[in-house]
């Protein structure tokens, strides 16, 4: 595309929420008002996120152009902050891999090549039992309890699965027991979007106690992955050397470590040294996503009875009185899934996706994006864009039965193209599965305090990117 044309309308052109936006929605409620304006721009609306200019694209075809023209819009690549004590375990191991949520081109590729298989439906099915037993405890966690508050419960079940699924190990969130792992990981999670440190990394380097707590956080949970995958290299090995290594894998290390100890794995598998950034990048961007996800499935099961009455009788059918879902049976709940991918059209997790810049200068929308602009994907815009879909507020997930679907870049809750999300089965296998066990056991009520949950997003600065409710209570009753 020639940058330059003529023809081109200046970025300035685009309209803009003005220099003050973020940083005067930050101290009231940024999500709610980001949501706001994405509804109120059918194309796109420029914002101002501290130094960067962003263009937040609210159209599903102007998506579809960045997702689709990668050497226009790439990922936007974070400097390394040596003064972060994060920087090592979020971007980078002790041999320089980058991570794959941060890379672009061959990088990008040499990591995700290797693991995609780990995330394919077939190798997933491995999982089931973690998520199964996961769901369990949950479930009986809950027993006898009048009220839940959904929105936490479903942070501590993801955290575990996560625990359990990747590296074998439980974080004792569900059942409350909390190891030293839990209270560090919380921590970094809260403190990785301190905004006052993304503004100005310099701070990073201050003798404060918050750089000295980061830094004993990140040292604990460096050495929790990295003992998980020495201690499996060494288990394997002894394994192997006395004939008794199971070709099934167990979790997702053993996936990622593929069939045998020291076979040469010619780029089929992540370098030794590329595990432990992946890892670690498979809980921040499995954890709150799913956890919100499912927060919001509580909700709306909630707030719908007749919905949630029609996905109990479907699950009832399928399950015949067993407890725990096979994988075949995940695949035999057209409309459970329907009422999940409803939820997460409505209310998608990742609702602003701003992890995209211009590789160049480069033309959208026929205007000219100079380049290092930001690009923003307003998923929560996007997918209930009313170019698209009809009565796109309601929560309706018929619309997901009709043989007409939606196009791929219409809804965009895992994102679309080449960067899709890696982890989209696996979540939905997730939420899945402990969905069908609560149907069977649970009828879940509207609670008093959050009748009107589906407005009642997130005042906090994590509303910049995750779509979360401030809050989600329900009640329970036992299904009899
Ligand atoms: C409801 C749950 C989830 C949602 C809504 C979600 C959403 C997303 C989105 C929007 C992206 C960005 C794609 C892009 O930049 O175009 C992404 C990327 C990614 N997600 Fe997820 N995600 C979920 C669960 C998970 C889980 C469970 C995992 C892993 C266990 C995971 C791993 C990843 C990874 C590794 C990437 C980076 C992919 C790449 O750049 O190649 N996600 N996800």
């Amino acid at each position: 595309m020639a940058a330059t044309s003529a023809a081109l309308r200046a970025f300035d052109s685009v309209p803009s929420l003005g220099k003050t936006f973020v940083f005067w929605a930050a101290r009231s409620k940024l999500c709610a008002a980001l949501m706001q304006k994405g509804s109120e721009h059918p194309r796109m609306f420029r914002m101002h996120i501290g130094p960067q200019t962003a263009c937040v694209v609210t159209h599903p075809e102007l998506a579809r152009a960045v997702l689709t023209r990668p050497k226009d819009f790439i990922k936007m690549e974070v400097p390394r902050n040596t003064a972060s004590a994060l920087d090592t375990l979020l971007q980078r191991s002790k041999d320089g891999t980058a991570s794959v949520l941060m890379t672009n081109g061959q990088d990008w590729a040499a990591q995700r090549k290797p693991v995609d298989p780990a995330f394919e439906k077939q190798a997933l099915r491995n999982l089931l039992p973690k998520f199964n037993d996961c769901s369990d405890r949950l479930l009986e966690t809950w027993r006898g309890a009048d009220e839940v508050d959904a929105k936490q419960d479903m942070s501590r079940f993801a955290l575990d699965v996560l625990g359990s699924a990747m590296l074998g190990q439980s974080f004792g969130a569900i059942d409350g027991t909390f190891s030293e792992s839990y209270e560090h990981y919380k921590y970094i999670m809260l403190e990785q979007t301190n905004p006052l440190y993304l503004t100005f990394p310099f701070m990073e380097r201050l003798p404060n106690s918050r750089n000295r707590r980061m830094r004993e956080a990140v040292h604990h949970m460096h050495g929790v992955l990295q003992g998980a995958i020495d201690a499996r290299v060494q288990l394997r090995r002894d394994q192997q050397a006395a004939g008794t290594l199971s070709d099934e894998p167990q979790d997702m290390l053993d996936m990622l470590l593929g069939p045998g100890v020291d076979v040469p794995t010619d780029g089929v598998l992540p370098t030794e040294g590329a595990l432990l950034p992946m890892l670690w990048i498979f809980f921040i961007a499995g954890h709150d996503t799913t956890a919100i996800s499912l927060a919001w499935q509580m909700y709306y099961l909630a707030k719908y009875p007749e919905v949630q009455q029609k996905a109990r009788e479907e699950v009832q059918q399928v399950l015949a009185g067993r407890k725990d879902p096979t994988a075949e049976d995940l695949d035999n709940v057209p409309y459970l899934s329907a009422v999940i991918n409803e939820g997460l059209r409505v209310r998608p997790p990742i609702y602003n996706l701003y992890t995209r810049q211009a590789a160049h200068d480069t033309e959208l929308d026929g205007v000219l994006l100079p380049k290092g602009t930001g690009i923003s994907l307003h998923i929560g815009a996007i997918n209930k864009h009313p170019d698209v879909w009809g009565e796109a507020e309601d929560f309706n997930p018929e619309r997901f039965l009709k043989e007409k679907q939606p196009r791929v870049f219409h809804n965009l809750p895992f994102s679309a193209g080449p960067r899709r999300c890696l982890g989209d089965k696996f979540s939905l296998m997730e939420q899945k599965s402990l969905l069908m066990k609560l149907l069977t056991q649970y009828k879940v009520l509207p609670h008093e305090s959050t009748l009107e949950g589906d407005k009642n997003f997130t005042s906090t600065m994590t509303g910049l990117i995750f779509l979360q409710p401030e809050d989600i209570k329900v009640r329970l009753q036992a299904v009899q």
